[in-house]
């Protein structure tokens, strides 16, 4: 994937004048996400008059009129597999000079960033060598929820329901956020039962995720990227791969136990006829089904999950999801199918972030963190960056006031 130019405010050079404020790495097993804070201008320009961080700060204390720190939380993602761009891309930005912070240890020249994910530990010596800076890891669970956390606490317009083709922003009440559960699905999926800040437990998973969609859709279609699989998965029809039970009832509905006979019985179950080989079917049709099915099982897992612990909503995060229309949508029918419409499926327009946003979260040494916690921080969404289905293209920035409490 080619490393999009970041786009700062005004100037090339993101760590000019120390732009780039706090970086952290979320690297997992599929993709390398980047969140990083830029600096729009310290302090506020009250009518002519501009003050210091320090003034604002003081002027803040207990209103919200004066921001004490303006900027903006930008979003970056690399393919795991090509981590020497994510690191050519940090150096050549000059993002660890202004995103590093030095160990609160005397005498200590160590510069460390917050990092998570599997690839905090395989790339550590990585980091080292090539940037000179160490990683700081935090537990991937711990990060995933506290970015699900602050960006529904954050974020204007962060979750919604997407069913029937129709997308509905949701606003989320602070106050009766939790319980809830989390859906990751990423390379593989964690589903976590989250009962408040901190306070969560991973309750179940599954190795078949986004890594089982782009591994099989590889091996099946000969697809060159993900991107083309997920192109590719637009177009098809997995009604052709798909034993449907219309197919098998000789095209009645199997009424007596609620499925119609457009429901699918058996996923990629007319492949079952043996005059046919892989290079007889559409590749698009096979990347479609593959979706269908993965997507209908995670959404059946979750709900079962849900149920167990008596949670009426879901929200799932992981880059899997993509905002693909017809992913969410197969997940939401699931949930909705089997919840009879008593559990809710939600997304997050920051889907892959979590973990990033967690890990950046997680700093104790970047001077923001009284002021990034979610009572302290107003953001507003970007939406020069929002593709037409509202999916993230990967380089989205959400412009931030810091205030003081
Ligand atoms: N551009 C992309 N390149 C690779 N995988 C992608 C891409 N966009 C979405 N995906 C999907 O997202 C999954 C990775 O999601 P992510 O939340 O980053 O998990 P992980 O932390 O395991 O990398 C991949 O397995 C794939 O299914
Ligand atoms: C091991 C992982 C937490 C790693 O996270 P990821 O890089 O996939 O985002 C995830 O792949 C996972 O939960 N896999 C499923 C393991 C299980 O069967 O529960």
């Amino acid at each position: 994937m080619d490393p999009k130019k970041i786009e700062t405010e005004g100037n090339s050079d993101p760590n000019q004048s120390g732009r780039v404020y706090h970086l952290a790495l979320d690297i997992g097993g599929s993709l390398a996400k980047l969140v990083y804070f830029t600096k729009k201008d310290d302090g506020y320009v009250h009518g002519e008059e501009r003050i210091s961080p320090q003034e604002a700060l003081a002027k803040s204390k207990g209103s919200r009129s004066y921001p004490v720190v303006k900027g903006r939380l930008n979003f970056m993602r690399f393919e795991t597999s090509k981590i020497n761009d994510l690191l050519e891309f940090i150096k050549s930005e000059k993002l660890h000079l202004g995103g590093s912070r030095q160990q609160d240890v005397p005498g200590n020249q160590n510069m460390f960033i917050k990092a998570t994910g599997g690839g905090a530990y395989k790339y550590a010596d990585l980091f080292k060598e090539r940037l000179g800076i160490s990683l700081d890891k935090e537990d991937e669970m711990d990060c995933l929820v506290a970015g699900a956390n602050f960006l529904l606490k954050v974020v204007p317009e962060e979750a919604f329901t997407y069913l029937d083709e129709q997308k509905q922003f949701v606003q989320i009440d602070h106050n009766d956020l939790y319980p809830y559960l989390l859906v990751n699905i990423g390379s593989g999926v964690s589903m976590i039962k989250v009962e408040g800040a901190g306070k969560f437990e991973r309750v179940s998973g599954t190795s078949i995720g986004g890594g089982t969609f782009w591994g099989l859709g590889r091996l099946l279609t000969k697809c060159k990227s993900f991107d083309e699989l997920l192109e590719m998965s637009y177009r098809g029809n997995n009604r052709v791969i798909d034993m449907l039970v219309g197919d098998i009832y000789g095209g009645t509905d199997y009424s007596k136990i609620g499925l119609a006979s457009t429901a699918i019985a058996s996923s990629f179950g007319k492949a079952i006829s043996d005059n046919k080989k892989i290079e007889d079917y559409n590749p698009e049709d096979i990347a479609r089904s593959l979706l269908r099915m993965i997507s209908n099982n995670i959404g059946q897992i979750s709900y079962l999950n849900a149920l167990r612990f008596g949670l009426k909503r879901i929200f799932f995060g992981g880059f899997f999801i993509r905002s693909h229309p017809f992913t969410m949508d197969t997940i939401s029918v699931a949930v909705n199918y089997w919840s009879k419409g008593e559990a809710k499926a939600m997304f997050l327009r920051h889907e892959g972030f979590l973990g990033a946003v967690g890990a950046f979260m997680s700093s104790d040494k970047h001077g923001l963190e009284e002021l990034l916690a979610p009572g302290n921080m107003s953001c507003a969404v970007d939406s020069r960056h929002d593709s037409v289905n509202g999916e993230l293209n990967g380089d989205e920035s959400i412009e931030c006031r810091l205030y003081a409490s």
